[in-house]
């Protein structure tokens, strides 16, 4: 039986809170987190994280970021750099979500350019994958996610500065979810492509489910084989919701 990582449930905030808001929120996250088995991290937008990073301290939840820029410095108007996420006391950096890859037009090798650049900053990158509702109605979603695996992870990336979120684009913020079987079925295409190119250091990278994940069934998601985890949107901007589902990934 292989290794399993600790679980990782990360709460990506997208562009929602304000200073105090967020403040607070990561208070409460922190102050319920002791008891928790999985590893919690909160991804609040870039400008909150001095505040977040600062109602974390002493806590043993991680600060993460939804997103890094390619290069190190330079003149990239209102983009940041890993170098000054993790300055700023990050362990993540989420790259290649959905809505980035949307609204701002990232493809695979962008997505791999940020990812190398988290982990040479020393983040972890947390590289999303996931196919749309087409994609999933014309029963492409494992081929679609392997080609953006394929893509998305950079050339000499090493398994511990890597985490994978698979969100079906089709189940965030929407309430829906895929079945059981549909999840497993792409968390072991995931995790069989992962060990082509990691070989058994594949087993400790974390899979994480994305996509509409709360309370009432991160129990039964978390359980299911090669999920390692949760990427949490809308649930992960109340703290008990957030708590709760870190409550659910079964303790390794
Ligand atoms: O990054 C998080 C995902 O996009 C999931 O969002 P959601 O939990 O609101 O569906």
């Amino acid at each position: 039986m292989p290794h399993r990582p600790t679980p990782l449930v990360a709460g990506n905030w997208k562009m929602n809170m304000l200073s105090a808001d967020g403040r607070a929120l990561a208070a409460a996250v922190a102050a319920g987190a002791g008891s928790i088995a999985a590893e919690l991290a909160v991804c609040p937008p870039a400008p909150l994280l001095p505040v977040v990073g600062d109602a974390l301290t002493g806590s043993t939840v991680a600060l993460g970021a939804q997103d890094c820029h390619a290069e190190a410095s330079g003149a990239h108007t209102g983009d940041v750099a890993a170098v000054l996420l993790a300055d700023l006391g990050c362990r993540y950096a989420i790259v290649g979500h959905s809505e980035r890859r949307q609204d701002h037009d990232e493809g695979d090798e962008q997505v791999a350019a940020k990812a190398a650049a988290a982990a040479a900053a020393g983040l972890v990158a947390i590289v999303c994958v996931g196919e749309t509702l087409d994609q999933y109605k014309a029963g492409e979603g494992v081929a679609v996610v392997e080609r953006q695996i394929a893509g998305s992870i950079p050339a000499g990336a090493s398994p511990d500065r890597l985490v994978i979120a698979y969100e079906p684009v089709w189940a965030i913020g929407s309430g829906l979810v895929p079945t059981n079987d549909d999840i497993r079925a792409v968390h072991g295409a995931i995790r069989a492509r992962l060990a082509e190119r990691f070989g058994d250091d594949a087993h400790g990278i974390r899979i994480l489910y994305g996509g509409s994940v709360k309370p009432g069934n991160a129990t039964e998601i978390l359980a299911i084989e090669n999920v390692d985890g949760a990427l949490v949107g809308g649930a992960s901007l109340k703290a008990a919701d957030f708590l709760a589902i870190g409550a659910a990934a079964p303790a390794r």
